[in-house]
Order: C-alpha cells, then sequence, then structure tokens
C-alpha cells in the first residue's frame, strides 16, 4: 500500500525533553501523544515504544535518543525524548543539536540535579534558544517544597544565560495525565500552550545551500542506506545531488521521508530520513554532514573563546594546559582534538580563555558555532568558534 504522503499544514518545530535520569522525561513524552491523541490530534505513543530497546526496558533508563510527531492547534512537533543518564550525554546533545526549543523536564521530589544543570549548559552551547520547564511528578510533590524547587530552576536558568524570570514553569504529572487525571491531562495542556507561545518559530534559513548534520544512519532491506536528521538550512529534493562530507563521497538522493511519509523535499527545519544512492552503511556515520556539493568545506583548525567549568559545575579540579586532547561535540559529531592556549599556557576552572584547537579530522566550521568539550565522561568545557582557518 503506498504511504500517505506529508501535508505541510502548519509550521515545524523541533523541541525535546531533556533533563536528569529518572525526572520523568519519557512518560511525559508519551503523556503528550496521549492526551492529544485523546483530543482527536495524532497517535498516542506509549511508553514503552519510546524506551524499546531491550536494554532500556531491562534498566529502566532511556539509553537511545527518540522521535515522535504530534500537533497542536498551531504547530507540527518533531519530539526528541532524550536519555538523563549521564553515561548517555553523547546522545543527548546530538538530540539537542537539532531542537528550536527544549521542555527541561525537573522532578518537584528531587529538584535540581547534576544532569539538570548539565544538560543545560550543553543545551545553551549547541544553540537552544528557548526553555520551558516541566515541573514534574506535582502529584507527589509537597506544594511548599516545589516552589521552592520553582525558584532553584528560575536561578539556574538566568546563571546559564536564560531568562530565569520569565521562563514559563509548568506544574505537571506525566504519569498522571497517562491515567487520565483531568487535573493532570489539563495541565500538558498548559505545558503545550506555554511550548506554542514561549517558543518562537525560528528564523529557517531555506535560501541557503542544503546542509544536514547526521544524527543515524540505518538500512532499508531492499532500498539502501539512509541518514536521519534535522536539516539545519536549505531545502532538499529527490534526485538532488549531495556530498556526505566525513565519508568523502558524493551521491543522490534518492528518497525523502518524515515520519515515515514521503515528501517531495525537504526544508531548513524538517526532520528528514534521506535514503542515499550507492551508499554503504559503513561508509556514514553519526557526525558526518550531508551538504550541497561543494558549499562547505570541512576543517580541522579554529581558534575559539572556551570556558572552562568550574569544579562545582561537575568540571575539572586543575587547570587545562597546551597539549590538553578532549573530544569536541561540535553539532552531532564527536572528535578529538589538540588544545593550544598559546601565550596564557593555562587555564584554570571557572576562567574563559582564547585557544586554538587542531581537530582530529576536517569537519564543516564557521564562526559563532557553539560546542562542548568532554573527558572521561564528564563536560570540562564550552565554546564558541571565533575564526576558521585552513
Ligand atoms: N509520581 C510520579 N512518578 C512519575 C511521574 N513521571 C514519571 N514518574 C516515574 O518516574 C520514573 C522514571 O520515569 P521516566 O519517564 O522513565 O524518566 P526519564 O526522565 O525518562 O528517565 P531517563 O530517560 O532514563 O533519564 C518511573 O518510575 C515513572 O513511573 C509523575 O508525574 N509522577
Ligand atoms: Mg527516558
Amino acid at each position: 500500500m503506498p504511504k500517505t504522503a506529508y501535508v505541510r499544514t502548519k509550521p515545524h518545530l523541533n523541541i525535546g525533553t531533556m533533563g536528569h535520569v529518572d525526572h520523568g522525561k519519557t512518560t511525559l513524552t508519551a503523556a503528550i501523544t496521549k492526551v492529544l491523541s485523546d483530543r482527536g490530534i495524532g497517535t498516542f505513543v506509549p511508553f514503552d515504544r519510546i524506551d524499546r530497546a531491550p536494554e532500556e526496558s531491562a534498566r529502566g533508563i532511556t539509553i537511545n535518543i527518540s522521535h515522535v510527531e504530534y500537533e497542536t492547534g498551531t504547530r507540527h512537533y518533531a519530539h526528541v525524548d532524550m536519555p538523563g543518564h549521564a553515561d548517555f550525554i553523547k546522545n543527548m546533545v546530538t538530540g539537542a543539536a537539532q531542537l528550536d526549543g527544549a521542555i527541561l523536564v525537573v522532578s518537584a521530589l528531587d529538584g535540581i540535579m547534576p544532569q539538570t544543570a548539565e544538560h543545560l549548559l550543553l543545551a545553551k552551547q549547541v544553540g537552544v534558544r528557548h526553555i520551558v520547564v516541566a515541573l514534574n511528578k506535582a502529584d507527589a510533590g509537597d506544594p511548599e517544597l516545589t516552589d521552592l524547587v520553582e525558584l532553584e530552576v528560575r536561578e539556574l536558568l538566568g546563571a546559564h544565560g536564560y531568562d530565569g524570570e520569565h521562563v514559563p514553569v509548568v506544574r505537571v504529572s506525566g504519569l498522571r495525565a497517562l491515567e487520565g487525571a483531568p487535573r493532570w491531562t489539563a495541565a500538558i495542556d498548559a505545558l503545550l500552550d506555554a511550548v506554542d507561545t514561549y517558543v518562537p518559530m525560528p528564523e529557517r534559513y531555506v535560501d541557503a545551500p542544503f546542509l544536514l548534520p547526521v544524527e543515524n544512519v540505518l538500512t532499508i532491506t531492499g532500498r539502501g542506506t539512509v541518514v536521519t536528521g534535522a536539516v539545519e538550512r536549505g531545502t532538499v529534493r529527490v534526485g538532488d545531488r549531495v556530498a556526505v562530507l566525513g565519508a568523502e563521497t558524493e551521491t543522490t538522493v534518492t528518497g525523502l521521508e518524515t515520519f515515515g511519509k514521503p515528501m517531495e523535499s525537504a526544508e531548513a527545519g524538517d526532520n528528514v530520513a534521506l535514503l542515499l544512492r550507492g551508499v554503504h552503511r559503513e561508509q556514514v556515520r553519526r557526525g558526518h554532514v550531508v551538504a550541497a556539493p561543494g558549499s562547505v568545506t570541512p576543517r580541522r583548525r579554529f581558534t575559539a573563546d572556551v570556558y572552562v567549568l568550574s569544579t562545582e559545575e561537575g568540571g575539572r579540579r586543575t587547570p587545562l594546559s597546551t597539549g590538553y586532547r578532549p573530544q569536541f561535540y561540535i553539532r552531532t559529531a564527536d572528535v578529538v582534538g589538540d588544545l593550544d592556549l598559546g601565550e596564557c599556557a593555562v587555564a584554570r576552572p571557572g576562567e574563559t580563555v582564547t585557544v586554538a584547537v587542531e581537530l582530529g579530522r576536517a569537519v564543516p566550521l564557521e564562526p559563532g558555532l557553539g560546542f562542548a568539550i568532554r573527558e572521561g565522561g564528564r563536560t570540562v568545557g564550552a565554546g564558541t568558534v571565533r575564526t576558521v582557518e585552513g
């Protein structure tokens, strides 16, 4: 049976749930789809369809990011549910790199925890400009304690450069909303209203040359290799030639889908799957970039302003020095790089310094691009590209 084509009727945005492990991101994601499907718009996606890997159900945590789709009265959303566990921050950053706005989920029972702050910092760094807070588990929390958690969260938002005073903070219960309790389904409506009104429609650079950072690579039996991700800029049509930067190959797009629905062309902001002619699954990886041929040249060397996280923020205890070789998280890529601190030679936790970086492999870079620096499973710094060199 031929699949129904995607019909663009409402503006499309990319949002997602982030926050500390077990604070209820996946439950809330399922609850949002439930409330909307009860209203007759969209399909309910149960919890075990979101966390569907055997290891996820065995451990009771999210490991991989997953995407669900839904519509409110005014918008179409692709929603990424991100893992909270510290071991899977890598997957969280990949998910966050494509968002126009994020729902920061904070358990009203536990308040701010380490990955609440780390996710906020990483989101800011990869360019998430707007946050809405869901104070989850409000069914079980004491209202006065919840007030304190709200104050704490607003302060944390402010400390990371968000408008802590005005960010909407909505008290929800994903669990009770899933069960259909009217008070809590109404809270989901309030949360979606906050997202609809507080996260503005971003400017989409549809006229720029096409660029898509690869989030995932799949094989469709009988059809070939598919890459998925959000289109960062430009448009792409079936039949277009594209370069796969990282795989150093050029190919033709032979199919285009969003959430299983075929489309003729995709544009900046769309969350899509591209079928690539004659490309083998092993050739392409997360972190590669699919782009209009000749439109970008991957580079290895750049200068950047880097903030070295303080020890209290979960950063290092000791200074960084020239020759330090951490991992750089740039768009969906994770690349090793050498740091040169020039004359200042060392950078202490809590300091901001200008550094020169030489990456282990070339990636598309441009001034203003944000990135995170991680080492041995923790975030140690956050930076912005200043200049790009050959
Ligand atoms: N009381 C109460 N419990 C909740 C609520 N939402 C989630 N929970 C419980 O909290 C636990 C964790 O929920 P998840 O949705 O898996 O949390 P998560 O944030 O997705 O966890 P990770 O993805 O592993 O970081 C589960 O036992 C849920 O049933 C809520 O609103 N109220
Ligand atoms: Mg989860």
